[in-house]
């Protein structure tokens, strides 16, 4: 969920090596993509001379570039030859429902103005704009950005009409900055007696509706600047739906389109909101963010917990971030609390971006049965640790039997990643245990890392409200948990080596 790919106990010379060849993989996929090599391999087998052949190409330098597709996981090698892998055939190949080859070719239109990051950071804003764009020239562009759009919005339609399993959405929704329409149609497809209206720019819409044709008839269109009083001569929307329209401008703006939302929906009805966030898939989300800085007037990427607070302004509950799968996160918002309580929500994910706030590095789900056991931790506590005897160190802990016991009674658990020092590690496993408790998980219950270090003097055998067992003291293979989940925990080999806490939060 946090998509870091840095490791502070791991992350060296190569680390940077890597970050610094980012464009090649980038140029490996936009190569293979504008060459259509995934539909031109379809769902044969084809030779290296064959491939060659095809392309009139060099047939080593061609090899070259089909092995590392192979490692990259597009293609399979079997022998002499080459097949699509299964990533490739369901996501690369033009006439699939989810192709994807459209955004990737539209992240390869934004780089020019990438290679202006340092001058951007100089002047404030993006440096270059377009003159006098020839008009079919920009309507050419605008399809391919429709298309883009297109391509991410079906990938995650389904996302996010999941959060509205079960509930009864019917009469009318209102798609701003509609876009293909893909959110839309998803909406229409799952709750038959909506109906939608298509709000967006002429340019876009002209192009919108081309696509849809006639096939639609449960949605209109409306043309006009949503930057501008929406002019809409209708009745008010049940739904009104932002999805990727905040990030394509600064506060002012999104302040004034909330306003308009708040005047256009039904005190009965929903906002969704559905954008990157700065606390979800942290990394994606800043590099959007300077995505927007070098690409777009004055787009940004803002932290779910401001955009909230405007909507509470507006007379708006709502449940906080709602995160998706994906790189992406929903806040639904409503004036009436009770339909609110009807909108699922990933409780455990939601509970994770919470307890992410708190200063975790990172957390994992896991299931308790993935937790592994060694009777070689409770004999490091007594031969080789000068705390065994003290506070809840063992013996005063959980013996390896019991605690196999109590982790049948939870069903997750949720791996919570942490720094020294140990005091302020513990009390954070403290308060995460704390938030798991008051968002209705009645039996979370915390172990964490190391002797208790909470107070200066503990009475071993008196009861504590605060003391928690560390894994360790409890027969938890520490180092083989992590590994299992994530491959990469270190042995410290020198004194100032950076060291990972750890500690598990029990959830039923
Ligand atoms: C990033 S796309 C999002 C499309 C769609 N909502 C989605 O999530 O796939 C932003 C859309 O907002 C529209 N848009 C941006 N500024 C607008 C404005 N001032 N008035 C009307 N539409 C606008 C764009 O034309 C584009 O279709």
């Amino acid at each position: 969920m946090l998509n870091s790919f840095y490791d502070p106990q791991k992350s060296g010379v190569q680390y940077l090596e890597d970050l610094a060849c980012g464009y090649w993989h980038s140029q490996v996929i936009f190569t293979a993509i504008e060459l259509e090599l995934f539909n031109y391999i379809g769902t044969e087998q084809k030779t290296l001379t064959e491939i060659s052949q095809h392309y009139t190409s060099n047939e080593n330098a061609m090899e070259r570039f089909l092995d590392t597709l192979v490692v990259l996981g597009l293609l399979v090698r079997y022998e002499a030859y080459y097949y699509n892998s299964q990533l490739a055939s369901a996501y690369l190949i033009k006439d699939k429902a989810l192709y994807q080859g459209d955004s990737i070719l539209w992240r390869k239109a934004l780089y020019a103005n990438w290679q202006d990051l340092k001058e951007t950071l100089i002047c404030g804003k993006r440096l270059h704009y377009i003159p006098n764009e020839d008009e079919e020239i920009l309507k050419q562009r605008t399809k391919k950005y429709i298309k883009a759009m297109d391509c991410i919005a079906k990938s995650k339609a389904k996302e996010i009409t999941k959060f509205f399993e079960g509930v009864h959405l019917g009469g009318t929704l209102l798609d701003v900055g509609a876009g293909s329409g893909a959110f839309s149609l998803a909406f229409l497809e799952d709750f038959s007696t909506l109906k939608a209206t298509l709000f967006d720019l002429s340019s876009v819409i002209a192009i919108t509706k081309e696509n849809l044709a006639d096939t639609q008839p449960n949605i209109s269109y409306h043309q006009g600047n949503i930057l501008e009083d929406w002019q809409l001569q209708t009745e008010k929307f049940h739904i009104i739906l932002l999805s990727n329209i905040l990030h394509a401008y600064s506060e002012k703006e999104v302040e004034h389109i909330l306003n308009q939302a708040a005047k256009w929906i039904d005190p009965k009805g929903f906002i969704i909101i559905h954008d990157f966030f700065l606390e979800h898939y942290s990394l994606k989300a800043r590099l959007s963010d300077l995505n927007m800085m070098v690409n777009t007037y004055n787009g940004k990427v803002f932290e779910g917990d401001w955009v909230c607070k405007l909507l509470k302004k507006l007379g708006f509950y709502d449940e906080g971030l709602l995160p998706l799968e994906s790189d992406t996160a929903l806040i639904i918002a409503s004036k009436s609390q009770e339909l609110l309580k009807k909108v699922h929500r990933d409780q455990k994910q939601y509970l994770m971006l919470k307890l992410k706030k708190l200063g975790f590095r990172n957390l994992q789900l896991l299931s308790t049965e993935d937790v592994a056991f060694t009777e070689v931790a409770a004999v490091k506590c007594q031969f080789g640790c000068q705390h065994y005897g003290l506070g809840k160190c063992p013996p005063n802990s959980l013996p390896i039997e019991k605690t196999k016991k109590l982790l049948k009674e939870f069903k997750y658990a949720l791996l919570l990643e942490g720094e020294p020092p140990t005091k302020g590690f513990q009390k954070k496993i403290l308060k995460a245990e704390k938030e798991a408790y008051q968002q209705g998980f009645y039996k979370a219950f915390s172990l964490w890392a190391g002797p208790c270090s909470l107070c200066s003097q503990c009475e071993p055998k008196s009861s504590c409200p605060q003391a928690r067992p560390s894994m360790e003291g409890c027969g938890i293979d520490v180092f083989q948990t992590v590994k299992n989940l994530t491959g990469n925990l270190e042995t410290v080999k020198n004194k100032n080596d950076y060291v990972k806490y750890f500690g598990l939060l029990l959830l039923e």
